[in-house]
């Protein structure tokens, strides 16, 4: 059985590159041509410069077969466009992507069984691209479809993977730490306000579990390693791309300059439109997501966001919601 990867930006390369060290049969599809040629010829990528490719890329979809296992790493508002292409249904999908469709609300999962209607699983965790190139220690959870078989395969010496049955929650979670990780760093770009992240990780968690409540996520799930975990390094590592997009606005970026002008993927200010609109027909509150909502397209200032915050009626800490 071989492993098709569907995106070669920075997690799809990497993530193909651990695959095939660990001895597994891979085959890399990058959208742009010069892309793949590239790898093939000088085993590099523009995406990621910690590590030399040795896999092989191609961008031809039609080198899919259905024994494969489609292995998702692509923008989440073109994963449709992507596997409506398709000409083969693969024997299964392994999710890696991190977001909520736009048009819709809906998660990964969902949009597979819609169009494939195969097996499905997801990893998700504190996993940034640029340390797993570098082989450093690294740990993520795997939900879904063979999650036990998927867990050997992919699990090494600095790779290790968990499982746990909860495929809602890891996606519900992946998808919203993005979010939060922008207002991390709209708080780096006004200067670094130590107490206000801690109370914004923390309070952040808490409102990604309350989200997943209402799709039936397991509240364990959000203090695992696709909920805590995720958020932590989201909200702090200095590769991470919603972080340091927050961090340019609250230093006078334009939001949606930066978006246009980015080569890689800000999955937060995109998942952010759909969290809002979910959160608005749900009555689900919201008021970390709806803050970054305003900042990135209602021209809110991220100062004026912050002090919001912390104005908003006094309450208990864990009231039911
Ligand atoms: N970079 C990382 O460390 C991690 C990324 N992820 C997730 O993996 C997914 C992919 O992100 P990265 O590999 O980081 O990408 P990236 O940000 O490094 O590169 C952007 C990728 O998006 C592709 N792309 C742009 N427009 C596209 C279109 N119209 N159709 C198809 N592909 C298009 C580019 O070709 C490129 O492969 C995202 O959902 C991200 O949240 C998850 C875990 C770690
Ligand atoms: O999901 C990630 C790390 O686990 C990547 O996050 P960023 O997209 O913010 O870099």
């Amino acid at each position: 059985m071989r492993f098709f990867v569907l995106g070669a930006g920075s997690w799809g390369t990497v993530f193909a590159q651990l695959l095939k060290e660990n001895g597994e049969e891979v085959i890399l599809w990058a959208r742009r041509k010069e892309i793949a040629d590239l790898i093939n010829n000088s085993h590099t990528s523009p995406y990621i410069d910690e590590m030399e490719i040795s896999v092989r890329a191609t961008n031809n979809l039609d080198e899919l077969k259905s024994t494969d296992i489609l292995v998702i790493a692509i923008p989440v508002q073109h994963v449709r466009e992507h596997l409506s292409r398709l000409s083969k249904k693969p024997s299964m999908v392994l999710n890696l992507s991190k977001g909520l469709e736009i048009k819709t609300g809906k998660r990964i999962s969902e949009i597979v069984k819609e169009i494939l209607g195969c097996p499905y699983a997801v990893l998700s965790g504190p996993s940034h691209a640029e340390e797993v190139a570098r082989k450093l220690p690294t740990a993520v959870t795997l939900a879904g479809d063979n999650a036990r078989e998927l867990q050997r395969r992919i699990s090494n010496e600095y790779f290790r993977v968990y499982t746990c049955e909860d495929v809602v929650g890891v996606e519900i979670a992946g998808a919203l730490k993005n979010v939060i990780a922008i207002a991390a760093g709209i708080l780096d770009g006004l200067g670094g306000w130590d107490n206000a992240k801690a109370a914004l990780e923390t309070r952040g968690i808490y409102e990604i579990a309350r989200f997943g409540r209402h799709f039936g996520a397991d509240q364990k799930t959000f203090m695992g390693l696709a909920g805590i975990g995720d958020l932590m390094v989201t909200c702090n590592s200095k590769y991470s791309r919603n972080r340091r997009f927050g961090e340019l606005i609250a230093k006078g970026f334009d939001p949606q300059k930066l978006l246009e002008s980015s080569h890689q993927v800000v999955e937060g200010a995109f998942t952010v439109k759909a969290v809002v609109k979910k959160a608005d027909e749900l009555e689900i509150d919201m008021p970390i997501s709806e803050e970054v909502y305003r900042v990135i397209y209602g021209g809110k200032s991220p100062f004026q966001s912050m002090k919001d915050l912390m104005k908003r009626s006094l309450k208990d800490e864990f009231w039911a919601d």
